[in-house]
């Protein structure tokens, strides 16, 4: 993948002006063109070239010389990207599932009750985990990515400050709001965090949250776009936590905020889908006892003080899987899907069996968590018919609602009519009439469902990403699918999620280019 300019100075004098920032960057560190040859693993001829402004650079070569450098001038943060599609494509070839983006920032924050240090192995490297980092650093916790195969080291100061805590970051991220848990028992008796953010899926309440968290004591009000947390460390949960909702982040919470009161804790309707599972395992590691992971009822026996140097392996992402699945079945690919999550992926794998999808799958294998069970996913084309009853989401163990728009592509592609009825959340299902602009017909019957004829005749088109990261990916499939070419415009939503979706992609043959207005 090479970056292109949309402006009007010219490619070659844009390589100009990158090869003089490393120059300027490489002699600032005092380093010859071999040395930062040999640190890139390139040769001096290379550098030579690139410096001269003589060679395209890929985005990951870029983010290897800034790291190299040590230099965020090469970083390129600034500006929208974009991608430009073009298909239709047939994908070959294996791809890794990497670590999942759920699990990652609820162990991040989970990293907060920890004096000592945790490293985490394998992290997706997206922006949703950088702006978490962000808010991290910006309370006093150091954190460094030890090697290129993203493992984190996060070390937490002795005392937490929350004076000069990065809103903007933030305001970013709706995973803030996982900082409650341990801050109830980590920051003053008074704190604020600013309001939570993240996608647009409509109204997300932070109840559940609040009243998870009352029993140990945390009183919140929210007013002017901050959390105004009050901690009476006196009150203690009398009995079971019983959560209205069974939410992910929720249930994240209440299991931080018991991990350091230490008496038992029981929670109830409490849920068990993967990230939870990772969490408890880490904290497991921790030194917390919990029965019942994978389960619904969590008894949780925490601990006065946590203070362990700690290593952990978050597991494989089964949305990240099945966003490979339905890469493969739109565009008719026989490809390898590494490491799948296989026990969070059955009832969709049924459903598509349904389908009339076929594949193989290999052997259980056991992830890096020593838990997770994995499988080799390999996919065959397929000629697939729309299901006979309504797809439709629930709690795990069910069809998982981050992989339901998945089935709006994957409908497209089939035979008949499917109704896909989205009751989690009241904005998601809208984005899905974005199909429509590349040949989809889908029809929005009301917020919550849409009604999908197939089979579709894809072709390219320019839009803009929703905002919304899987809706966002859904329509990028589709254009793998599309004849001609297309454009999909402002694409932090899906790095939000996925480490370098469009190259990867690439690699398993598509034809996509990320390109920045400059
Ligand atoms: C960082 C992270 O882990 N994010 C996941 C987490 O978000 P998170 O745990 O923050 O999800 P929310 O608490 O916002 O729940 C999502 C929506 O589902 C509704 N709801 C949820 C549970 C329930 O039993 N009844 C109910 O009505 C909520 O009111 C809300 O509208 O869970 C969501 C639902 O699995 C996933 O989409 C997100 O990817
Ligand atoms: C809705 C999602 O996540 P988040 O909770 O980070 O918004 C998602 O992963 O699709």
């Amino acid at each position: 993948m090479t970056i292109h300019l949309a402006d009007t100075s010219g490619d070659a004098d844009y390589k100009g002006r990158i090869g003089n920032l490393i120059r300027d960057a490489r002699k600032h560190r005092g380093l010859t063109q071999l040395q930062l040859a040999e640190r890139l693993g390139t040769s001096q001829s290379a550098i030579n070239r690139i410096e001269k402004g003589h060679q395209n650079l890929s985005l990951e070569m870029l983010a290897r010389i800034g790291a190299a450098l040590d230099s965020e001038i090469v970083a390129l943060g600034a500006g929208p990207t974009h991608l430009r599609v073009k298909g239709p494509t047939t994908l070959s070839g294996s791809i890794d599932v990497k670590t999942s983006k759920n699990a990652g920032v609820a162990l991040l924050c989970a990293s907060l009750l920890n004096r000592g240090r945790t490293t985490l192995r394998k992290v997706a490297r997206i922006e949703e985990v950088n702006r978490l980092l962000e808010v991290l650093n910006s309370l006093g916790v150091q954190t460094r990515w030890i090697n290129h195969d993203n493992d984190l080291e996060i070390v937490p100061p002795r005392d937490l400050d929350l004076s000069q805590i990065d809103a903007a970051a933030a305001r970013r991220t709706r995973s803030v709001i996982m900082f409650l848990g341990p801050l109830l028992h980590r920051a003053d008796d008074t704190f604020e965090l600013p309001y939570a953010g993240g996608c647009n899926l409509g109204t997300r309440t932070v109840e559940p949250h609040l009243s998870a968290l009352r029993p140990f004591g945390l009183d919140v009000k929210a007013t002017d776009g901050w959390y105004h947390a009050q901690a009476n460390r006196t009150v203690q949960p009398g009995r079971p936590i019983v959560l209205t909702e069974r939410g992910d982040t929720v249930t994240e919470n209440a299991l931080m905020a018991a991990a350091l009161h230490p008496g038992t804790t029981v929670i109830r309707n409490a849920s068990s889908n993967y990230m939870v599972q990772d969490l408890c395992f880490y904290l497991q590691e921790l030194g917390v006892e919990i029965e019942g992971v994978g389960t619904t009822t969590l008894t949780v026996t925490g601990r006065e003080e946590i203070d362990v140097d700690v290593d952990y392996s978050p597991s494989e992402d089964p949305i990240e899987a099945m966003s490979l699945l339905a890469a493969a079945i739109v565009t008719r690919s026989s490809i390898t899907i590494r490491r799948a999550p296989i026990e969070f992926l059955e009832i969709e794998l049924a459903m598509l069996e349904e389908m009339g999808f076929r594949y193989e799958r290999s052997e259980e294998y056991v992830a890096a968590n020593g838990h997770t069970r994995l499988v080799d996913l390999v996919t065959h084309p397929s000629d697939l018919v729309a299901p006979r009853d309504k797809i439709h989401p629930m709690p795990f163990p069910g069809l998982n609602i981050d992989n339901l728009p998945f089935f709006a592509v994957i409908a497209a592609t089939a035979h008949g009519q499917t109704y896909i009825h989205d009751w989690v959340y009241d904005n998601r299902a809208i984005y899905l009439t974005d199909l429509n602009k590349l040949g989809g017909r889908v029809t929005l019957l009301d917020p919550h469902r849409v009604q999908i004829e197939g089979p579709t005749s894809w072709t390219g088109a320019e839009l803009m990403c929703p905002p919304a990261l899987r809706p966002a990916v859904v329509v990028l499939l589709a254009m793998l699918a599309s004849k001609g070419t297309s454009v999909l415009r402002g694409t932090y939503v899906i790095h939000r999620g996925y480490e370098d979706l469009a190259e990867r992609l690439s690699s398993l043959g598509a034809d996509i280019e990320t390109f920045r207005d400059i």
